[in-house]
């Protein structure tokens, strides 16, 4: 009998997921349906995916999977309690940032759970996705789950205290990346580059550099060393940086991160 996976919220990075898993043919034999909060988003998503989303959680006891892509208070306050219905060792990943594997099976001790940690640019195949086991996880789902995974991009099995350090690296960080990509594009506009051209050049030169590191397998302080002439101009541009507080706030950024992850992992956040 076909698999029964149930997508639990559809917005920016549950759609990327469920996209993601439907274009790569890893669910080709399931039968997949989705529930969204509102009956104009369910639609849109019906004509758009060519599967059933609604606007209400019914027949949560059917699934053999599903796949929470609700923010974490969301999670917390409403869904959860509404799954206290799953069969027996239904399979159920969570992508919620901040809440703990303990407060998922203590919620829903009957089924097994799985978290992952997705990021953005899953959206078109260049994701970074850690994935960890429950205590009921074993081999052979995690192989599946993985594999569910892949077409997202690169994926990492890890310990759940490495997914919460990864959501604040990876799962944040294109929001880090594309505030560095804006800063470096009004840079150039003010020293007189059009927003266009500065834009442009900003964002290809990100990717070649990102592209790069991946590709040559190189340290960045190796690639960066490759750019920095002797007494030249780069070097005088990063050391203006370095004054500014580039590392140390990138540095701050991700531990505040971190932090607000595990506050959402309370109750009352
Ligand atoms: N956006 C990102 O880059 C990342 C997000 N995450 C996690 O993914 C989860 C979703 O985040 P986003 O996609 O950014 O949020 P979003 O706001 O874009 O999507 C939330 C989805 O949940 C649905 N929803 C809301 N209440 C619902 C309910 N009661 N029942 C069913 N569906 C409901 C909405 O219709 C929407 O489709 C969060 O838990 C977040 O921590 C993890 C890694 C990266
Ligand atoms: O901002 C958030 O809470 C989510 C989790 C990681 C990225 N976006």
């Amino acid at each position: 009998m076909k698999k029964r996976i149930l997508f639990i919220g559809i917005g920016a990075m549950g759609g990327a997921v469920l996209r993601g898993c439907l274009t790569s043919g890893a669910m080709t034999d399931a039968d997949v349906v989705g529930v969204v909060n509102t009956k104009i988003h369910a639609k849109a998503l019906t004509e758009e995916l060519g599967i059933p989303v609604s606007a209400e959680l019914n027949d949560v006891d059917s699934a053999d999977v599903i796949v929470l892509g609700v923010k974490p208070q969301i999670l917390q306050s409403s869904v959860l309690a509404q799954l206290s219905k799953v069969k027996k060792d239904c399979l159920i990943i969570s992508m919620a940032a901040g809440i703990p594997l303990g407060t998922l099976e203590g919620a829903v001790p009957q089924a097994i759970w799985y978290r992952i940690m997705p990021n953005m640019p899953a959206a078109i195949g260049a994701g970074f996705v850690a994935v960890t086991a429950g205590t009921k996880g074993n081999d052979c789902l995690t192989a599946w789950v993985t594999n569910l995974l892949n077409s997202l991009g690169e994926s990492a099995v890890v310990s759940e205290a490495d997914l919460e350090r990864l959501g604040a690296l990876a799962g944040a960080g294109p929001g880090y990346a594309f505030v560095i990509m804006d800063a470096l594009s009004d840079a150039g506009v003010r020293i007189g580059l059009t927003r266009r051209l500065a834009l442009r050049a900003a964002i290809q030169t990100l990717y070649g550099a990102g592209l790069m590191a991946i590709k040559t397998e190189q340290h960045p302080a190796v690639l960066r060393d490759k750019v920095t002439s002797p007494g030249g101009t780069t070097i005088a541009g990063i050391a203006a940086m370095e004054k500014g507080g580039l590392r140390s706030a990138l540095h701050d950024g991700v531990v505040a991160c971190y932090q607000r992850a595990q506050e959402l992992g309370k109750k009352e956040n």
